[in-house]
């Protein structure tokens, strides 16, 4: 049976990031994600886990430019240095918090940017991602993130991000399928769940249009909860998305995995 994990940039975000270890475990969440797990050390992430009875089940690279638009650099050639540093950065606080996944972000490429170059260096930062993941014991992701949310991503189709997980053929690189862009940008969400489950390594969701709770709008978090089931999913999924109110009302949709409000 899929976890639900709670993305504390997302959720909770009514209170300090400090604050919301503990309002996540309180809603019955055993696991979270972080986009900016760079914003504590990772001691204090560590505790601060620890203190709450949280695993930390995805963190992203980390991003130094993430304020003037950068969005990761493993797909832009030119970078492969600061590509390097940020992995191996990532990697060592990945493991310091006992994170098993990596999401690794492509970046966005100038306007005119040869893309047929990019997409091999690509290949060659996600190789080296796979292999600085193995050696540590945890697994790097790749995410395509639809193009109304992250305009020029590098990757932003769900079928391309899988091609080259299937072309890298690593076993330490995966694909983080989010329901939400998918959904986007290419719909057919069983058939391609169905179609791409053993290249996947985390799943994310929200509802769309609005990116809120997944109860509301285009997506159907209870069959498509029960279809991971089915296929032996027993990995995470991130609740990524942005409460339309406090995020312990809105968590009734969750019941039926464990999560309830508060109180
Ligand atoms: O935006 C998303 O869906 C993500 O998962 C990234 O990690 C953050 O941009
Ligand atoms: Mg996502």
């Amino acid at each position: 049976m899929p976890r639900l994990a709670a993305n504390l940039d997302f959720l909770f975000t009514d209170r300090p990031l400090e604050a919301r270890f503990d309002a996540a475990a309180a809603c019955g969440f055993s696991g979270i994600e972080m986009l900016f797990a760079d914003r504590l050390p990772a001691p204090t992430l560590r505790a601060a886990l620890d203190a709450a009875g949280l695993e930390a089940a995805l963190i992203n690279i980390a991003v130094d430019d993430w304020a003037a638009g950068g969005r990761g650099c493993a797909a832009l050639p030119g970078h492969e240095d600061r590509f390097r540093r940020a992995l191996i950065e990532s990697v060592e606080r990945a493991v310091a918090v006992g994170a098993r996944r990596l999401h690794v972000l492509a970046g966005i490429p100038e306007t005119g940017a040869d893309l047929a170059y990019a997409r091999a260096s690509y290949k060659r930062n996600l190789h080296e991602a796979a292999e600085t993941a193995a050696a540590a014991g945890i697994v790097a992701t790749i995410e395509a993130i639809n193009p109304r949310d992250m305009p020029g991503y590098f990757l932003a189709d769900p079928d391309e991000a899988a091609a080259i997980v299937r072309e890298i053929n690593h076993p330490s690189l995966k694909l983080q399928f989010d329901l939400y862009h998918t959904q986007i940008t290419r719909g057919d969400l069983t058939r391609r769940l169905d179609a791409q489950l053993p290249l996947i390594g985390h799943v994310q969701i929200a509802g769309v249009p609005d990116r809120a709770e997944p109860d509301q709008g285009e997506i159907a978090p209870a069959h498509l909860l029960d279809r991971l089931d089915t296929l032996g999913y027993d990995g995470w999924v991130g609740l990524e998305y942005r409460p339309r109110g406090r995020t312990e009302d809105g968590l009734g949709w969750a019941a039926p995995w464990g999560i309830r409000g508060p109180g």
